[in-house]
């Protein structure tokens, strides 16, 4: 069991994590998953072949799961998380390290409510880790010596980029790549929507907006790439692009979304505040 990781709260966030590791090669007879309604284990054990458990038909799956894994990450709710972590208290290894996905619970919050000593490391992931290309940071808690920094690092660089980051940097992390899916994904419905508006059929309007944004992420996934420079060479002098981007300029398209990833950011604070 030395290499048994233990998802507490599979929802949309650890599901992205475990089928990343999954298809990487982890092998799922070390994999153990727990959530609160039993159709959903059914529907996580079926899909991934790893045991699956739900707090609705037992509620000690949660300190079941955890006894004998090495890893264990918590991804229910950021208002749930320091009761499931008192919850597994006594049946934790005293080696395991504890993984936070949570936006908003600090590694003092998270290590306040497990054992004396428990090694805590708090990351911000993001969805696409369910295709191997997810965005991660990490942060090591006051227990976690390198050693355990390094073995969560290497989890994670198999479902994408991993970077260490200041625990104070993570509302930033999250603003940026935590929520930027979502970003991205509404980048997309608008793009559908504009393209209606302009007497496309809403079928190949939101088929031509989906392949565009596709295509142009793998244009910025090719190396070296600049976001800059790629947008230069779509943009004709005096052609059409040059007129749509000057109207995002004059509307302040760039303080928009700014904006928005402060707001992002505070509300993780203000969650921080209510969670004390
Ligand atoms: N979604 C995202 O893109 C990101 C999310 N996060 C963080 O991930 C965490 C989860 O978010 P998200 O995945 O979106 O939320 P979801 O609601 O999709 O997932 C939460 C999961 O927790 C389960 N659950 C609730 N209570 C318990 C319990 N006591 N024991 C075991 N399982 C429980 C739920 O079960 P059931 O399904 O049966 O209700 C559900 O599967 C949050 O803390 C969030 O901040 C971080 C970065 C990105
Ligand atoms: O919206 C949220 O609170 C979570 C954290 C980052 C992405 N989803």
């Amino acid at each position: 069991m030395t290499n048994h990781i233990a998802f507490l709260g599979t929802g949309s966030m650890n599901e992205a994590i475990m089928a990343g590791l999954l298809a990487a090669g982890f092998p799922k007879s070390d994999v153990t998953a727990t959530v609160r309604r039993g159709e959903r284990a059914a529907e996580l054990a079926q899909r991934y072949g790893v045991t699956a458990m739900a707090t609705a038909e037992d509620d000690d799956v949660n300190a079941q799961a955890v006894r004998g894994a090495s890893v264990v990450v918590l991804g229910v709710k950021p208002v749930g998380i320091a009761d499931v972590a008192r919850e597994i208290a006594s049946a934790l290894r005293p080696d395991a390290i504890v993984v936070s996905v949570a936006a908003a619970v600090s590694i003092a919050q998270l290590e306040k409510a497990l054992p004396a000593g428990q090694p805590v490391v708090r990351t911000m992931p993001n969805t696409p880790a369910r295709l191997g290309h997810g965005v991660v940071s990490v942060s090591g808690g006051t227990n976690a010596s390198r050693d355990h920094v390094e073995r969560v690092v290497k989890l994670f660089k198999s479902v994408g980029l991993v970077v260490e980051v200041p625990e104070d940097q993570v509302e930033a992390v999250g603003a940026l790549s935590g929520s930027g899916p979502a970003y991205v994904f509404y980048l997309a419905e608008a793009m559908a929507k504009a393209g209606e508006s302009l007497g496309l059929d809403p079928y190949l309007a939101l088929k031509l907006a989906r392949e565009t944004v596709v295509g142009a992420a793998h244009m910025l996934a090719e190396p070296g790439a600049d976001p800059v420079a790629l947008r230069r060479a779509v943009t004709s002098p005096k052609g059409t692009t040059e007129r749509a981007i000057a109207v995002f300029e004059e509307r302040g398209l760039p303080a928009i979304i700014a904006d928005g990833a402060r707001a992002a950011a505070e509300r993780s604070r203000e969650i921080t505040r209510e969670l004390d």
